[in-house]
């Protein structure tokens, strides 16, 4: 029987044979890689990827589409994770855990913040997403662009768009253009911030409020002396900072608190 494309859970099926291909060998999926599929869907990319795997880990979401998915692959080669990729947990998939996926593009940015977290676990990351996203994640400090996310993730993973791909490789046809982006997580020894969720509170509150200044917008998380120590202008906005001048920044807070006890 024919899917109907639900558009609460971000439904546009990759159709595009050529387009398909072109994400798997990006992929470049290997015999015994322990990957997990967020959201598969009808299978458009679980098909290619399980030509190369011998198992393949999948979440989804839709009780439909997992119907069909146990009716067309036996569980010794596809393991179906019934449910909300945003609260799954990826730790329990082992390591190093590979993600792939055309990703639902209404959660996409809660689902990215919900994968960092898994970064310690994780050699790749490829996934599409809407090309307005990807530009954000890429974004350079100074540009308009650039924010919370793009800072977020520069802090965990080296990050790349590899190309673009149109509406039309879809059914239904979304609004927007997308693009395939790859990340992979920095190794710990460059990640220097010492309290994450700190990291996390700086640039959530500098980003709050963009048009402001930092001193409006980091009142009450650094002062004046702040600023000079690090020598930072606390007339800027944020996104002159760069992800170093933020968990500058952030070290400086968690410094202060642990002295304050
Ligand atoms: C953009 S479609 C991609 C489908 C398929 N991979 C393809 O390329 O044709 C997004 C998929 O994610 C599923 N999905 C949506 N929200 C989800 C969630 N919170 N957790 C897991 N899967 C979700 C949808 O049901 C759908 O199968």
């Amino acid at each position: 029987m024919e899917h109907r494309a639900r558009k609460r859970f971000g439904q546009n099926f990759l159709s595009d044979p050529n387009i398909i291909r072109k994400i798997i060998d990006a992929i470049r999926p290997l015999r015994d890689d322990v990957m997990v599929e967020i959201g598969p869907g009808l299978g458009a990319m679980t098909e290619p990827l399980l030509e190369r795997l011998a198992h393949l880990h999948v979440v989804e979401i839709d009780r439909d589409l997992i119907a069909r998915l146990h009716q067309r692959w036996p569980a010794e080669r596809l393991t179906v994770h019934e449910g909300d990729a945003l609260k799954f947990d990826f730790a329990t998939l082992g390591a190093p855990l590979r993600v792939v996926g055309n990703l639902p593009y209404n959660i996409s940015t809660p689902l990215l913040f919900h994968l960092a977290g898994f970064a310690a676990q994780v050699r790749d990351m490829t996934f599409m997403l809407q090309k307005e996203v990807v530009m954000r994640m890429v974004a350079e400090a100074g540009s308009d662009d650039y924010g919370r996310l793009s800072v977020m993730l520069q802090y965990r993973f080296r990050m790349g768009r590899l190309f673009d791909v149109p509406p039309g490789a879809f059914r239904p046809a979304p609004k927007v253009m997308s693009s395939i982006v790859r990340l992979i997580p920095l190794p710990a020894e460059q990640l220097h911030a010492d309290d994450e969720e700190v990291l996390a509170e700086v640039v959530a509150a500098a980003f709050g409020q963009r048009r402001k200044t930092l001193r409006n917008t980091l009142n009450g998380l650094l002062d004046a002396a702040g600023f000079d120590a690090l020598g930072i202008d606390s007339g800027l906005r944020a996104e002159r900072l760069t992800v170093d001048d933020y968990v500058a920044i952030a070290n400086h807070v968690a410094a202060q608190r642990k002295r304050a006890g």
